[in-house]
């Protein structure tokens, strides 16, 4: 039986190929990437994991049971221990200091992701939250099996290729399966829309990163 998760991945398939074409992403596996482009983003980065965590956080306060509760608790701790982790090895190491503030591409993303968690249903908060995971997941994946080595942007793709991401980002698909599963069409179709309009963020936070910000 098709799972609601593969509709999903279907649906926004074309805007995930687009992620993984994107120079940011390609230069990236390369380790071509010039540095100003990565330390921007690890930037916004950390200012897009810290709304994160309250978003994962306030979606958790809707779960039906204290399993799902608990599960969100520890993907917003594990957000919180990413920033930490950015903060204390690349923002030391590269001495990064930027003090633009959020550029639009992150702006984007992160408010929409916290009107989201604040004002929808549970249901909808989940598919809103799930290509952070999946996303990361897949390119994780691409980049990790097919990148320059030596690369000088090894931690980070490492990152996102271990298997305790892998459980995470199988959870969060697992939880969104069971409650598509009992969710009305309507709410099905409010969780697929929330589901690509969050890919096109994910990919939007690239190309931001990749231009040092997206502006007016
Ligand atoms: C823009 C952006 N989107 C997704 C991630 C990936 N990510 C960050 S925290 C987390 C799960 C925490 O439990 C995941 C998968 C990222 N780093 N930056």
């Amino acid at each position: 039986m098709t799972k609601f998760t593969d509709h999903l991945w279907e649906q926004a398939l074309p805007i995930y190929e687009k992620i993984k074409q994107h120079p940011f992403n390609q230069e990236l596996k390369e380790g071509t990437l010039p540095l100003e482009k990565f330390k921007y983003y690890i930037y916004q980065d950390s200012l897009y994991l810290a709304d994160f965590a309250r978003a994962l956080a306030m979606t958790g306060t809707k779960a039906g049971n204290s399993h799902e509760l608990l599960d969100f608790l520890e993907f917003a701790q594990n957000a919180i221990l990413v920033e930490r982790a950015l903060h204390l090895g690349y923002f030391k190491e590269y001495e990064i200091e930027f003090d633009s503030g959020k550029g639009l591409g992150c702006f984007a993303y992160t408010n929409y992701l916290l009107a989201t968690s604040a004002f929808e249903s549970y249901e909808v908060s989940v598919a809103a939250l799930l290509p952070c995971f999946w996303i990361y997941k897949k390119v994780g994946d691409y980049i990790y099996a097919d990148q320059t080595t030596p690369n000088p942007y090894q931690n980070w793709i490492n990152a996102y290729a271990g298997e305790d991401f892998a459980r995470s980002v199988q959870k969060a698909l697992d939880i969104c399966d069971q409650l598509a599963a009992s969710a009305s069409e309507q709410t099905r179709n409010k969780m697929t829309e929330a589901y690509i309009k969050a890919t096109e963020m994910e990919y939007l936070f690239w190309e931001g990163a990749y231009r040092l910000a997206i502006s007016c």
